[in-house]
């Protein structure tokens, strides 16, 4: 269940030898996958899912759920699922149970790999359970934050044991009893209130399996959620198929904010899923530091996906982007620069994903006398690594002054005539630390990563498709059909 850093020799970010010109085709939305899997596995009845993420989280995801009870097929490729829900009370007790008499009050177990949206989502689900389940993962996955959630968990009346630190995984997940358990209890909407500074995950996990309690429920965050549009996109995600869900109205102050959602299971739905725009980021980036353009087909016109804030990061960076038709008539954002890059000052809380990539930019911003101040990104402390200190130490390795301060971090300008030094830099096991160094070695020479593997957390196919944007070759299709 635990994976161990790899013995894999370390990989040599390619340089880029000219200006880009590439067209660059990415497969579907973790996050849109995540909820996509979630709500067909527990809906009313079948769905089809096109444009499915086949990466490690999500195929964790499909596991977690197919140990609650849930069916997936492959319809003509692995990104097309056929899904038929899961009976609640989820039937664990039937599946994966073991086999040996030894071992036959074993729990069942769900691996959680690094997957923040595994853990999360899973753990509310566990509690509709019909019996024990245990959720575990990857070292790195026991120290990240899930206390507040699991508290939510013990208040639906299931019981909590952790196996090892308090507040971390591995936990133990045991529902109630039947006449105290989530799903008999009450007619009313259960009142949730829940801290989810440390993640807005914590929020759309309760969100996601409050149709599934007998009165729904209403859901309020205690504090600051960071990541909202991630909370919009599992509340548009709810009533794209059918869910009724109230957003706190615009002015109310955070932690006053309550989301109600009603009862009832969501419709199954036909959905395609649209392409990760968090991952297009290193892909534009490049356009940035190499010169001139790149694109991604398939962006959407309207979507909830973080990722669409590089329409307007990318131009504070000194880069322009412009949504255009490519070659095959589709939708796509563009992407282009010259290699000059800005330093910039951004509050980056509702987008914290993006950062590691912004910040690649701004330590190469540095390297042209540029500084650059991120904030309101506390929360990437519990996320794969705490991303703050690893950013911090990959950039001072390559000699850019950078510094942690209490929510963000800074990084200061180098002096004229300083460059980035060579260097062998860590990936935390992050697939968006793997991606940092990527853009940085585009243009310092020198650069390798020591685990360039952990891209398959959300994009398996990551090495290839940096290597032909590189060559400036026709793009691959991975996962894309036809839509
Ligand atoms: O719900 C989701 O799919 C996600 C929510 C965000 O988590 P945090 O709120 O923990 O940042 C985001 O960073 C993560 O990559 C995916
Ligand atoms: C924070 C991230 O992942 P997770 O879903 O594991 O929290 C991420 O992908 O940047």
């Amino acid at each position: 269940m635990h994976d161990e850093p790899t013995n894999a020799p370390a990989w040599a970010a390619p340089r880029a030898m000219g200006p880009l010109n590439a067209v660059v085709e990415l497969p579907g939305s973790k996050s849109l996958t995540a909820r996509a899997l979630v709500l067909a596995a527990t809906a009313a009845g079948p769905s089809t899912l096109a444009g499915v993420l086949r990466a490690r989280d999500t195929d964790l995801m499909i596991a977690a759920l197919t140990t609650l009870g849930a069916r997936f097929e492959e319809d003509s490729s692995p990104t097309r699922l056929r899904v038929t829900p899961a009976p609640i009370p989820f039937p664990v007790s039937r599946s994966a149970r073991p086999t040996s008499e030894a071992t036959a009050s074993a729990p069942a177990r769900i691996d959680c790999g690094l997957a923040g949206t595994v853990m999360r989502f899973i753990a509310p689900l566990a509690a509709l359970a019909d019996a024990p389940v245990l959720l575990d993962g990857d070292k790195a996955a026991r120290s990240r934050p899930l206390r507040p959630l699991l508290d939510t968990v013990s208040a639906l009346g299931a019981r909590v044991d952790y196996l090892a630190a308090p507040g971390f995984l591995p936990v133990l997940i045991t529902p109630g009893a039947p006449d105290n358990a989530v799903v008999g209890a009450g007619t009313g909407p259960r009142d949730l209130a829940i801290d989810s500074t440390a993640s807005s995950q914590f929020l759309s996990a309760l969100l996601l399996a409050a149709p599934l309690l007998p009165g729904g429920a209403r859901i309020t965050p205690t504090g600051h959620v960071p990541s909202l549009p991630h909370a919009a996109m599992t509340v548009a995600s709810l009533r794209e198929r059918g869910v009724r869900v109230e957003e706190p109205a615009a002015g109310i102050p955070e932690g006053e904010r309550t989301w109600a959602v009603a009862p009832g299971r969501p419709a199954g739905a036909r959905i395609t899923i649209e392409p990760d725009l968090s991952n297009a980021g290193p892909f534009l980036a490049a356009a940035l530091v190499a010169g001139g353009s790149v694109s991604v087909p398939h962006w959407p016109a309207r979507t909830t996906q973080a990722g669409d804030a590089w329409r307007s990061l990318l131009p504070r960076l000194g880069g322009t982007t412009r949504l255009i038709r490519d070659s095959n008539g589709a939708p796509a954002l563009e992407a282009a620069g010259t290699g000059e890059l800005a330093g910039i000052d951004a509050d980056l809380s509702a987008v914290g994903e993006l950062a590691p990539t912004v910040a690649a930019l701004a330590v190469l911003a540095s390297a042209q006398g540029r500084a650059s101040r991120l904030r309101g990104i506390a929360h990437l402390r519990g996320h794969e690594t705490d991303r703050l200190t690893a950013i911090v130490a990959e950039a001072r390795r390559l000699g850019a002054p950078a510094r942690e301060t209490a929510d963000g971090i800074e990084v200061g300008a180098m002096t004229a005539g300083a460059r980035l030094r060579p260097a062998l830099l860590h990936s935390y096991a992050d697939h968006r630390m793997a991606t940092f160094a990527a853009i940085i070695g585009l243009v310092v020479p020198g650069v390798r990563l020591d685990d360039v593997a952990c891209t398959s957390k959300t994009l398996p196919g990551f090495i290839g498709l940096w290597e032909r944007m590189l060559a400036g070759a026709p793009p691959a299709a991975p996962g894309r059909e036809a839509r």
